[in-house]
């Protein structure tokens, strides 16, 4: 059974980062208390089955496939924006399910990814001074003083938003919309114009020719109908977060019913502060960001903090530590991790430690150091014997240009035509699919155990 959970005023008192000074705590006590009485976005058992299901990826025989926007915007709360984003998650999932044999879990970047850390708290142009923008949970993006005062009436939008969001999710995964049956017309929006369109199209008549026979062979069809979908974000905001969480009647233990999965970030994940004390009394599965500076030390103080039951499946380390990093910050994590007998699941960003600004002003990634932090991470597992379990990536379903390289060749001088993030530049839709190509690759290059497929595959599994 865990502790019970801190009030808010006790959390505060811990040193919270990354808060927003909000300039009126009654408007902040009214929002918890209305939020306190909204019903939960997500029901326990479900964060059950995903614990188990990360289990599964922490035992070698899953592949976590966690993704979507740097920031959610309010405005892009639309029908075509959130199907687009599954559509690539699905291609993305049916690429690794696929060409590397392995079931993947999914997991969206989505329904509650509203509030950013900031490196600096504040933003000047032209001389002029403001509170940075901290995603739309706390304050506008127009650099204007109202726009950027933080204001707590937000963080009821932040729910609406993301009960709205995880209302059509739910539909189109167990709807039909997601059928595997039905995977050519995810792309049939798109512009087939790059060779990654065509490895992808190769590897849809495969897959309707394999199951064109499996149901010859009597599988059953609807096996194919419906997949599971999970959602998550960081866990940044307390007086969200924690006006979310609740008391499970099966059970008894509190769960964050604001997602599925809650994640600690870089900036936030101090031993002793507020969000690790708040998270490490939840049952959700829980994510743990690391960065290059963190040491094996560090990484055991706080698994054994996050996780003092050593449950499988509890965690999900997700490393972002630069391309030029990883190969020699990772290594002491893991093993300090694994000494202690934990089953976590390691989970690749390689978007985090790879950002630039360029000399016009755009924060941008390149393609190229993305996929270099990918493959220092399978080196550094193949070399160290433990499973590479996923990839934690930001992208969008859409054709924007805001990291350079990759199939579309985008270069700096491309940024400036369809840059739309709110915070940091994601993958195009193009670049998503390279990207899960060349991790279908690595999980076959022979060198990586993968599950038999003939005897574990399962329809529910893609
Ligand atoms: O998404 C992550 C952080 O919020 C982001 O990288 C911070 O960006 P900044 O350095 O521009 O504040
Ligand atoms: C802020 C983020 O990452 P990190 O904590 O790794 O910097 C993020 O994933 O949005």
């Amino acid at each position: 059974m865990s502790e019970p959970i801190p009030s808010l005023a006790e959390l505060h008192a811990l040193g919270a980062a990354q808060q927003p000074a909000y300039p009126d705590p009654d408007a902040v006590a009214k929002v918890v208390a209305e939020l306190r009485n909204r019903p939960p976005l997500v029901f326990a058992g479900e964060c059950d089955d995903l614990r188990g299901r990360i289990a599964e990826v922490a035992a070698g025989r899953s592949f976590l496939l966690q993704g979507g926007d740097c920031a959610e915007t309010f405005e892009t709360v639309t029908a075509g924006n959130i199907k687009n984003k599954l559509k690539v998650l699905l291609s993305m999932a049916v690429v690794l399910t696929y060409a590397a044999q392995v079931p993947v879990l999914k997991v969206g970047r989505i329904a509650g990814q509203y509030a950013k850390p900031r490196s600096r708290d504040t933003e000047t142009r032209g001389g002029v001074t403001l509170p940075a923008y901290r995603g739309d949970a706390v304050n506008a993006l127009a650099f204007e003083p109202d726009a950027r005062r933080p204001d707590p009436r937000r963080l009821l939008e932040v729910y609406n938003h993301s009960a709205a969001t995880l209302n059509l999710l739910r539909a189109f995964v167990k709807g039909g919309f997601a059928d595997l049956r039905a995977m050519h017309n995810w792309n049939a929006d798109f512009v087939h114009n790059s060779n990654v369109d065509s490895r992808y199209e190769e590897l849809s008549d495969e897959i309707s020719r394999a199951l064109a026979f499996m149901v010859a062979c009597g599988v059953d069809n609807d096996q194919f109908r419906t997949v599971d979908f999970y959602s998550s974000h960081e866990a940044l905001l307390l007086e969200y977060e924690h006006s979310l969480t609740r008391i499970d009647s099966r059970t008894g233990a509190p769960y964050n019913t604001s997602a599925h999965l809650v994640w600690a970030g870089e900036r936030t994940r101090q031993p002793d502060g507020a969000h690790i004390a708040y998270l490490s009394r939840l049952r959700n599965p829980l994510g743990l960001k690391v960065g290059p500076k963190t040491t094996g030390a560090d990484a055991r103080e706080l698994v054994e903090r996050l996780d003092p039951d050593c449950e499988p499946g509890r965690l999900t380390i997700i490393s972002r530590m630069g391309a030029g990093y990883v190969r020699d910050a990772l290594p002491p994590i893991i093993e300090a991790v694994e000494a202690t007998g934990r089953k976590v699941a390691w989970v690749c960003d390689p978007m985090h430690g790879n950002t630039f600004e360029t000399a016009t002003g755009y924060k941008t990634r390149a393609f190229s150091q993305v996929a270099d932090e990918l493959n220092g991470f399978f080196d550094v597992h193949h070399e160290l014997g433990t499973w590479p379990g996923g990839v934690h990536v930001e992208l969008t379903g859409d054709d924007v240009t805001e990291c350079v390289g990759g199939v579309d060749e985008l270069n700096e001088a491309d940024l400036a035509n369809r840059y739309e993030t709110a915070c940091d530049p994601r993958l195009s839709r193009n670049q998503s699919l390279e990207l899960a190509f060349l991790i279908a690759d690595r999980l076959t290059d022979g060198r990586i155990h993968r599950v038999n497929p003939v005897q574990e595959f399962q329809a529910e599994d893609f």
